[in-house]
């Protein structure tokens, strides 16, 4: 059983008792759920560099990252940075992440918020209508090729942007369809924890024109971007490199300035 196998086991009973705690008619009435959305793909399109910055205070393959951060200081410090969007990872076991995040973040600034979750059942996708995202993430290995059409209309039709990740050409033939946004291959092998550039690299020709392109995980440096940039990518997902350090928000500042010179 890979990582994956046991996020997902434990998401299906953890999804089954949030429906019985909150139902869908409250998270129907919530005020951010008729919110204006802002289109994350839109902005990646014209943006000069593509960061969208992660909210990751751990891991399975780093552990702890960062225990001390306030996420009121991360939301603003990105978006004073400059930075395209922001992904809030809302999983607790396994990233000690929350829906309170992602509301905290969507108080704290008005970037495009991505909610980077497991997602395997419509009621998270309400949720993050709810808790004010912007975004949903669909991740390949875990869905059927049915599940991820059906969940990214439902997606669609509350006005998020669907962002579908892939690890490998067969997740990615498996999962082209008219209801996605934006493609993000994730360089990280969820088996070995390793992260290669290259599988952004080997992907991006098979990868249609209609969608906007997203690399993700193991950008360690300014030159990953500059590398990455001629195969087509206009979206960098970053979540370690800045979320290790004492001021995320400064790091990515500091990042875009040396990508911008
Ligand atoms: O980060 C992990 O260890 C991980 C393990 C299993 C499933 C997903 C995982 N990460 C989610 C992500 O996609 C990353 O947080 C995101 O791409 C940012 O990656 P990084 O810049 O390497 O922190």
């Amino acid at each position: 059983m890979n990582i994956l196998d046991k996020i997902v086991l434990d998401k299906r009973k953890e999804v089954d008792l949030r429906k019985g705690l909150i139902p869908v008619s409250q998270l129907e009435q919530s005020v951010l759920f008729s919110r204006e959305t802002v289109s994350l793909a839109e902005r990646l399109k014209i943006s000069k560099s593509g960061i969208i910055a992660e909210h990751k205070r751990r891991s399975p393959s780093k552990s702890i990252i960062n225990n001390s951060l306030n996420t009121q200081d991360v939301a603003s410090g990105y978006e004073n940075a400059g930075v395209c969007g922001m992904s809030v990872l809302t999983d607790g076991k396994y990233f000690g992440g929350s829906l309170d995040d992602l509301l905290t973040a969507r108080a704290s600034c008005n970037l495009p918020l991505l909610r980077k979750e497991f997602i395997i059942d419509e009621y998270q996708i309400l949720e993050a209508r709810a808790y004010g995202a912007d975004v949903i993430l669909l991740i390949a290995a875990i869905l059927t090729r049915e599940e991820i059409k059906q969940l990214s209309e439902i997606a669609k039709s509350l006005n998020l942007n669907v962002l579908l990740e892939v690890h490998n050409e067969e997740e990615l033939h498996k999962s082209i369809m008219p209801s996605l946004d934006m493609l993000g291959v994730n360089n990280r092998n969820l088996k070995t924890f390793e992260v290669s550039l290259e599988t952004s690299k080997s992907l991006s020709s098979i990868i249609p024109n209609d969608f906007v392109k997203v690399s993700e995980s193991g950008i360690s440096n300014v030159n990953a971007i500059k590398e990455l940039q001629p195969y087509g990518y206009k979206g960098f997902l970053i979540g370690e490199n800045f979320m290790k350090t004492d001021n995320p928000g400064a790091s990515a500042t500091e990042f875009i300035k040396e990508l911008e010179l």
